[in-house]
């Protein structure tokens, strides 16, 4: 499969403050790629940078087989790219904004189909100032992909949605990517990550500190487990990526059963706070 994003070695500073420390990262195309951060990781950053909206301090970046920091009309005509909120076209129909959006383009989709395909087509003659959260998102998104893009950029897209709106957004971003379109997304959440991603990086204070598929970053994650048991009279903590040995040595040292022995597999998400409570 072919590389869609590649990057290498990417530095940031805003004056003297370094925000991305060396990020290395691969997207291939088809994919949806997650980029998962505490708030103030350099997620924005790092997407900012490959729209070819900011500059980079150092390192390499190719989007879409071009450095964004010279990508032309043509090359940005292929990417999609969803800002954390549209506020300005509140007065504007639903479908009239889509149709106006797409004359910039040469082959723009069918506003009529993509309004079904947001499943927005009840609100095609309302105004945009009265969509709910999710249905406005959901129209950011159409407007992103009114173009046809090959890449589709989405900053924290599902803030403030509740689970329903959750739900169908995951399903329309699903869609988008069975029909070829690359697209990566910037969380918060893990839940969101796991759900809906092909793979994810965990970036925290602008280091990578785990990537891989949900399976993948669930092993890297998931690494430690603790292991108590009363010895002494005191209890015991041993932490470990190997809970199963350390039980199986315990119950050899103690030549049989272990007193008050617990094994506690943590879950993912404790996991994920510990790493990124650990980075910072
Ligand atoms: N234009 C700027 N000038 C100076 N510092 C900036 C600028 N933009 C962002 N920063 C700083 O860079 C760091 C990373 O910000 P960024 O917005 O990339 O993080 P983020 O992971 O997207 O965070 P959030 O989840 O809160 O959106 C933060 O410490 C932020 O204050």
């Amino acid at each position: 499969m072919s590389t869609a994003v590649s990057v290498r070695r990417l530095r940031m500073a805003y004056g003297t403050a370094e925000v991305l420390r060396g990020v290395d990262l691969d997207i291939r195309r088809g994919e949806i790629f997650t980029l998962l951060g505490p708030n103030g990781a350099g997620k924005t950053t790092t997407i900012e940078i490959l729209e070819g909206f900011r500059n980079r301090s150092a390192g390499e970046v190719s989007v879409l087989g071009a450095d964004p920091a010279r990508g032309g009309d043509a090359w940005r005509a292929r990417l999609g790219i969803v800002l954390q909120s549209w506020r300005d076209h509140g007065r504007w129909g639903v479908r009239e904004l889509l149709a106006h959006v797409g004359e910039f383009y040469d082959r723009p989709r069918d506003p009529d189909e993509l309004l079904a395909a947001l499943g927005l087509a009840e609100q095609a003659a309302q105004r945009v100032s009265r969509l709910s959260g999710g249905q406005r998102r959901r129209l950011d998104v159409g407007l992103g992909i009114m173009g046809r893009p090959e890449l589709l950029f989405l900053d924290e897209p599902t803030t403030g949605f509740d689970p329903e709106a959750r739900r169908e957004f995951h399903l329309l971003v699903e869609r988008l990517a069975a029909d070829g379109m690359t697209v990566l997304l910037t969380t918060h959440d893990l839940a969101e990550a796991e759900k809906l991603a092909h793979r994810t990086a965990i970036l925290v204070r602008g280091e990578i500190v785990a990537c891989g598929s949900p399976a993948e970053l669930a092993d890297a994650v998931r690494a430690e487990s603790q292991v108590r048991w009363l010895e002494d009279g005191r209890e015991r903590v041993l932490t470990t990526a190997d809970p199963s040995r350390a039980a199986w040595e315990l119950h050899e040292r103690f030549g049989g059963p272990v007193p008050g022995l617990q094994v506690r597999r943590p879950s993912l998400e404790e996991n994920y706070l510990s790493l990124v409570g650990r980075a910072a």
